[in-house]
């Protein structure tokens, strides 16, 4: 301001008498620079040097240095509305602010919890640091700095996940590679925010997401405190529930049977042996021995016939209405997620199974089955089955290390946690085939398991596409398919979905066999890759281990 540009000139060396000051003065050339030509050429114009004109207006600006700034209210009496509304309009059409970017129009509804946040960084820090979640790969804000610019904005907050810095995704970004982005920002910064748990002072809540483990009906629910839960009452969908007055806030999350289709056409056709030719090599395939899968399916069958599946058996693990659910993005140097297929009988599933397998031997694999039948001199151990005795085996089902077990025709076969984990621990994709009542003891931690259930189409399309298919039974190695049995297979399809279907990740109609294969593998693979669903204690057991 004036005061430091005054502060910048030596004082002439004659102060007083202008009118002898014709000898050079170092404040010259500086009031020369500063002052407009046309100011000096007015000040000439009424008949000094240029050197004297210029020391009066130095002496101008130091009394006006001295005088305090008076309100203008009483000097714009003196003035005509037109003039001061001239000002004001003047005034008014500057854009003082920087312009923002317009909001794009189709914004899905699936960015509603999504906030936009621009930060103006004129060569000062954004005082904010960033980090990246251990389990999601979320960027996330770390911390915010008191005083920094982004406290001061009020707009981000520790805890807000980072969706997109001046347009640009940062998902699967590296926090350094952020703010390299943010370092090489000038000017306007565009931040697409999805609020965190832990919420600026303005914002008294903490968002937490449930999956509902039951159906409910809140029309007939005399107590319930919000009629807007009913969005929520989707058995299996995903919510976000805010206890706060609006006490609860709809994120429906449609990813349950969002897989879009992909024609596939390059599938082999049908082997049914176990063991294959590879590129060079011959490969076996566990898992797909007659007895293990008749002796999964008796044990089934032998459930539901007890009612296995009673009321809390179904809900979550706690036995709550609703599950605590978090986004899950599996690190590349994390194991991946165990694959579980489920579907009724005869449906298809160790068809699809064996053909993910086949496809790639090298990436996908099955667990080797436990038996206590002796080994067969064909056999080897650990490829068709580990052989333990009857103590091991039950030493390991009373351990809660079998996913399923059951017995047939006077034998134990199961299949165990650990031999689940021996195809993880080798960095493959393991791909298991599950009776629905055993979902609830995969779902660890350890196994994260992506359930997907095959589905049977309807019955006239079936029987087009099963005319040459083959069941296994107790007593003929291939049966043709009759009516009845595709009827049991969608009557069964059908209570499993009603029973079961909170835990399905992923539905597949198994109709045209090579489309259903395509689209199994399309699943797999986005289970591995990107953000999923899954339940909030298996995240939080990992970040404590
Ligand atoms: N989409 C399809 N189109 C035609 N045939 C199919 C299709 N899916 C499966 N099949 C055939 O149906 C028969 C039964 O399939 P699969 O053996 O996979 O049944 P499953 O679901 O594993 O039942 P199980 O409980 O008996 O083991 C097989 O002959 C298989 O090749």
């Amino acid at each position: 301001g004036l005061t430091g540009l005054l502060g910048l000139i030596p004082p002439p060396a004659s102060h007083t008498s202008h009118s002898t000051a014709c000898k050079p003065w170092p404040g010259l050339s500086l009031l020369l620079q500063t002052f407009q030509p046309e100011t000096l050429i007015v000040t000439l114009s009424i008949g000094h040097s240029p050197t004297v004109a210029l020391l009066q207006v130095y002496d101008c600006l130091q009394e006006f240095k001295e005088k305090k700034l008076v309100p203008a209210t009483t000097h714009a009496q003196t003035l005509s509305y037109e003039a001061l509304l001239s000002a004001h309009d003047t005034v008014a059409q500057k854009d003082f602010e920087p312009l923002l970017p317009p909001l794009p129009d189709n914004i899905p509804d699936s960015e509603e919890a999504m906030r936009i946040v621009c930060l103006v960084k004129n060569q000062q820090p954004l005082g904010a640091t960033i980090k990246r979640h251990e389990m999601t790969g979320d960027i996330l804000v770390a911390r915010v700095i008191h005083g920094g610019l982004a406290e001061r904005s009020g707009l981000l907050y520790a805890g807000d996940k980072l969706v997109e810095v001046n347009g640009v995704s940062v998902e699967g970004l590296d926090p350094e590679q952020v703010i390299h982005i943010l370092a090489m920002s000038r000017g306007t910064i565009r931040f697409k925010v999805v609020p965190g748990s832990l919420m600026g002072p303005f914002c008294t809540y903490c968002q937490v997401y449930v999956r509902a483990m039951t159906e409910y009906w809140p029309q007939e629910d005399p107590t319930i405190p919000c009629m807007d839960a009913r969005k929520i009452s989707d058995l299996g969908t995903c919510a976000g529930l805010i206890p706060s007055n609006h006490l609860l806030k709809r994120k429906q999350r449609e990813f349950w049977w969002s897989q879009p289709y992909q024609p596939h056409t390059h599938l082999k056709s049908i082997i049914y042996k176990e063991e294959f030719v590879g590129c060079d090599q011959k490969f076996f395939i566990a898992g797909f021995r007659r007895s293990m899968r008749l002796c999964r399916r008796k044990s089934h069958l032998r459930q539901q016939h007890a009612g296995v599946c009673s009321a809390s058996g179904c809900l979550s693990a706690s036995g709550a209405p609703y599950e605590e659910v978090v986004r899950y993005q599996r690190r590349r140097s994390d194991k991946h997620r165990l694959i579980v297929l489920v579907g009724p009988s005869g449906v298809g599933v160790n068809e699809l199974r064996r053909q993910l397998i086949e496809r790639n031997p090298s990436h996908f694999q099955s667990a080797v089955p436990h038996t206590t039948r002796s080994k067969k001199s064909y056999e080897m151990d650990g490829r068709e089955y580990h052989y333990v005795s009857k103590e091991t085996f039950e030493s390991l089902m009373y351990g809660h290390r079998m996913l399923e077990y059951g017995e047939y025709k006077g034998h134990l076969y199961g299949t165990s946690v650990d031999a689940v984990q021996a195809v993880l621990d080798e960095g493959k994709i393991c791909v298991m085939d599950l009776e629905p009542q055993g979902i609830q003891i995969a779902r660890t931690h350890e196994l994260k398991p992506y359930v997907i259930f095959i589905k049977p189409s309807n019955i006239s399309c079936m029987k087009q596409s099963r005319k040459n298919a083959k069941i296994i039974t107790d007593y003929f190695v291939d049966m043709k398919f009759k009516d009845e049995d595709l009827q049991e297979m969608e009557d069964l399809a059908q209570k499993m979905e009603t029973q079961f279907g909170q835990f399905f990740d992923h539905v597949i109609v198994n109709d045209n066999l090579q489309d259903a294969c395509a689209q199994l593998l399309s699943a797999v693979q986005k289970a591995q890759e990107e953000p999923q669903w899954v339940p909030a204690t298996w995240v939080s057991s990992d970040t404590e281990s």
